[in-house]
């Protein structure tokens, strides 16, 4: 059984509750277990109910596993609980049942992590309208109906945290143009919130992964394009982030140690963004230079009488 671990102190977050969308693969799965093992009782949701409740098994056996050798013993009163939701974000009414539901059952929502996303490869020119409403549906739409439902039933009159993930479109993020507009949507709505809900006590954060935090599941995703070797070769660190490299750093975010942080990106891409070459530019001689010789020539499209500078 794979271990689970953490930085932060045993029961950190005792009785508190958090939402982890995408909480069953890869990144999200990482942050829930976390939470978990910090005490957190999480509801994990996402469109792919089987696949969901399946990981949510394993999840709960690492826990109780991990739980029961940490304390010595085989109970815990402060075992926290996992469930499962299936929820399309994309859908205003499944958000707003997600919200409402774990709010019934456990009677408080502290942390919504907005973990679920996600795009194709394509340059911008063949995306069609279908797939980039897709895309931006899903990472910017989905994303503000969370925090909006996370508020309006709980953190309005309670207070809370949020995170958002996003990614590392720093310098844009060609061959995923759609992704890139997507995330630098909620890296701005990001800061509209932790400003409009400072009065509330709720907090409001982002978090970008560097473009190579390996799982399984984010790997299919590309099919035989293997695009995390590829990331690797030309990154400073020289190999893969890590799941638990993001959840830690979500943590944190979530914790007391960030109670002055709000409206605020952390990028954990081992300094990712400063370094990469993501896209290939072509030799090519279609950049002209601006000249005043030129422009000053007879004739010229850019030639100017000396009326019109006035
Ligand atoms: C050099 C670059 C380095 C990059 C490094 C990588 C950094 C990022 C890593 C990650 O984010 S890893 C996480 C990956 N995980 C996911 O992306 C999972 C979630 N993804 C999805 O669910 C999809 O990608 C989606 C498009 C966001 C939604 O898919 P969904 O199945 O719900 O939509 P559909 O209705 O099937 O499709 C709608 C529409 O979208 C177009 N489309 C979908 N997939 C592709 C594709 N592979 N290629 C081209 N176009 C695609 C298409 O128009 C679809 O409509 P139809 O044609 O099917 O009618
Ligand atoms: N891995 C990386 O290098 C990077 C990842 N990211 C981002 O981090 C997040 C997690 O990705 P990662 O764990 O790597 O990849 P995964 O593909 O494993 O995770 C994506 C998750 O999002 C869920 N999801 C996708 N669309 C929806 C939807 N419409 N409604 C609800 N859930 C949805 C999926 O579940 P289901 O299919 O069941 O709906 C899945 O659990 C994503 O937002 C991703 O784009 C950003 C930068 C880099």
């Amino acid at each position: 059984m794979a271990a689970v671990s953490s930085v932060f102190r045993r029961g950190l977050f005792n009785g508190r509750v958090a939402v982890v969308t995408g909480g069953g693969t890869g990144i999200g799965q990482a942050i829930a277990l976390e939470l978990m093992y910090l005490g957190c009782s999480v509801v994990v949701a996402s469109r792919k109910i089987e696949r969901l409740e399946s990981a949510a098994k394993d999840m709960r056996s690492r826990i109780s596993q991990q739980l029961s050798l940490a304390e010595g013993t085989g109970s815990n009163k402060h075992a926290p609980d996992l469930s499962v939701v299936k929820c399309n974000i994309r859908e205003e009414k499944e958000v707003q049942r997600l919200v409402s539901s774990t709010v019934e059952k456990y009677g408080r929502l502290d942390f919504f992590v907005n973990n679920a996303g996600g795009q194709f490869l394509s340059p911008a020119a063949n995306i069609s309208h279908k797939g980039w409403t897709a895309v931006i549906d899903t990472n910017l739409t989905g994303t503000f109906l969370c925090c909006r439902e996370a508020y309006k039933q709980w953190m309005q009159e309670n207070g809370g945290a949020i995170v958002n993930i996003i990614a590392d479109m720093y310098k844009g993020f060609p061959s995923m143009s759609h992704t890139g507009a997507a995330r630098a949507g909620v890296d701005n709505l990001t800061k509209s919130l932790a400003i409009e809900w400072a009065d509330s006590g709720v907090r409001v954060n982002a978090l970008a992964p560097g473009s190579a935090i390996y799982s399984d599941t984010a790997a299919a995703n590309y099919g035989d394009i293997d695009l995390f070797s590829h990331v690797k070769e030309s990154h400073p660190t020289k190999r893969l982030g890590r799941v638990e490299e993001i959840s830690g750093a979500v943590c944190f975010l979530l914790s007391p140690a960030a109670s002055f942080v709000s409206g605020e990106t952390l990028y954990v891409d081992g300094a990712g963004r400063l370094y990469q070459r993501m896209w290939e530019i072509p030799e090519h001689n279609k950049s002209k230079a601006y000249t005043w010789e030129e422009d000053s020539k007879e004739g010229s499209s850019n030639s100017h009488t000396t009326t019109s500078k006035l």
